[in-house]
């Protein structure tokens, strides 16, 4: 028992991110506690307001075999759930055939960020220190991950974890295709939804840093960062990527979709007012992300894209792949200058 819990906590203290890690914990109170269902849920802070995303489940269903359940939003999330993230305190709630279910707080410095759920027929007493030494480690290990893949100043991913965050994502898509290949008629259906990248940048951003200083431009960046939080979806990947340049990848959609949510985003930046400018705007390059395409290629493109935004007027939304189609950029083997890592 001893050596495999050792054994367990340093395959917990393994993960180089935060999505390996909840599998390797939910993995780990499996192995340990004989439970039918375990969920890490997160409250995301949009706006200030709770909302919940069950970022990852785990359901037994005999012996043998269990699913996981993907990332989700709970739009009516359970009362005892949003006790435990109000209160930061185990919630219990037992039914009349004696199962059992528990909500243990996950905190980050202090503040309760979310929950792991367990269903149980009974939690013995040694399993209870189990688990809440299994959340101790979670959120220890949660808290130094967080530091790693944060950028300092607005809290957004960062531009190392680009690579291995994009190169998941492709590669996903690459397992879904070949699913695809076997139900031709599906793929045909989907065809047109595929992820897509934005290289986002602030138009004339040195002239704010000049006139007001740099700790001003810092306060501008970060009202920015937390305007795009609040707008995209949290399933959307947002980095920051160079002093006023952020990179987004979203989940599939078609171009239509892509099309209007960023029209509206520009649209909401032009109409806020941020701190000492009362005008602001953004020039943005997209680019379709394909299964078999090289995270450098879709930022190369995403760029094209911009680079054409800015030099045509800026505060504007340009998509490489119509540039192309259009002949207003040139042919893809053409290098461009992205400085990359
Ligand atoms: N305040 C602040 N400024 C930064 C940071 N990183 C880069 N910058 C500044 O961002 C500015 C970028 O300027 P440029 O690349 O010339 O572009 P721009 O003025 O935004 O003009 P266009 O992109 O051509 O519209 C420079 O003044 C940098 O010093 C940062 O972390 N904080």
């Amino acid at each position: 028992m001893q050596e495999s819990l050792l054994n367990s906590v340093i395959k917990i203290t393994k993960n180089r991110d935060i999505d390996s890690l909840e599998y390797s914990l939910i993995s780990t109170i499996k192995e340990f506690v004989d439970c039918s269902e375990i969920a890490v849920y997160k409250d995301l802070d949009v706006q200030e307001e709770l909302t919940i995303e069950r970022s990852l489940s785990l359901q037994t269903l005999n012996d043998k075999e269990f699913i996981w359940g993907p990332r989700q939003i709970i739009d009516d999330p359970e009362p005892e759930l949003v006790s435990c993230l109000r209160s930061a305190c185990i919630i219990t709630v037992k039914s009349n055939d004696g199962v059992e279910k528990r909500w243990l707080p996950i905190s980050f410095q202090d503040k309760p960020i979310g929950a792991i759920s367990i269903v149980c027929n009974e939690l013995k007493s040694a399993d209870q220190v189990l688990l809440n030494a299994f959340c101790r480690i979670f959120e220890n290990y949660l808290f130094i991950l967080h530091e790693n893949e944060r950028d300092k100043l607005t809290g957004l991913l960062n531009r190392q974890t680009f690579d291995k965050k994009i190169k998941q994502l492709i590669e996903k898509q690459v397992l879904k295709q070949h699913k695809l290949t076997k139900v031709d008629c599906h793929r045909k259906l989907k065809q047109s939804s595929t992820s897509w990248l934005a290289m986002i940048d602030i138009d004339h951003f040195k002239s704010i840093n000049d006139k007001f200083g740099h700790v001003c431009g810092d306060e501008v960046l970060l009202v920015l960062a937390q305007r795009m939080r609040h707008f995209f979806r949290s399933t959307d990947l947002i980095f920051r990527f160079g002093g006023e340049e952020f990179v987004i990848v979203f989940e599939p959609t078609n171009f239509e979709s892509i099309n209007e949510k960023m029209s509206q985003f520009l649209e909401m930046i032009r109409a806020t007012h941020f701190p000492f400018v009362a005008k602001m705007t953004l020039s943005i390059g997209m680019s379709r992300i394909s299964p078999y395409d090289f995270p450098i290629t879709v930022l190369e493109n995403a760029d094209k894209a911009l680079y054409y935004a800015k030099e045509n007027g800026r505060d504007k939304l340009c998509f490489y792949e119509e540039l192309i189609a259009d002949n207003l950029i040139d042919s893809p083997d053409k290098g461009s200058d992205i400085d990359l890592f």
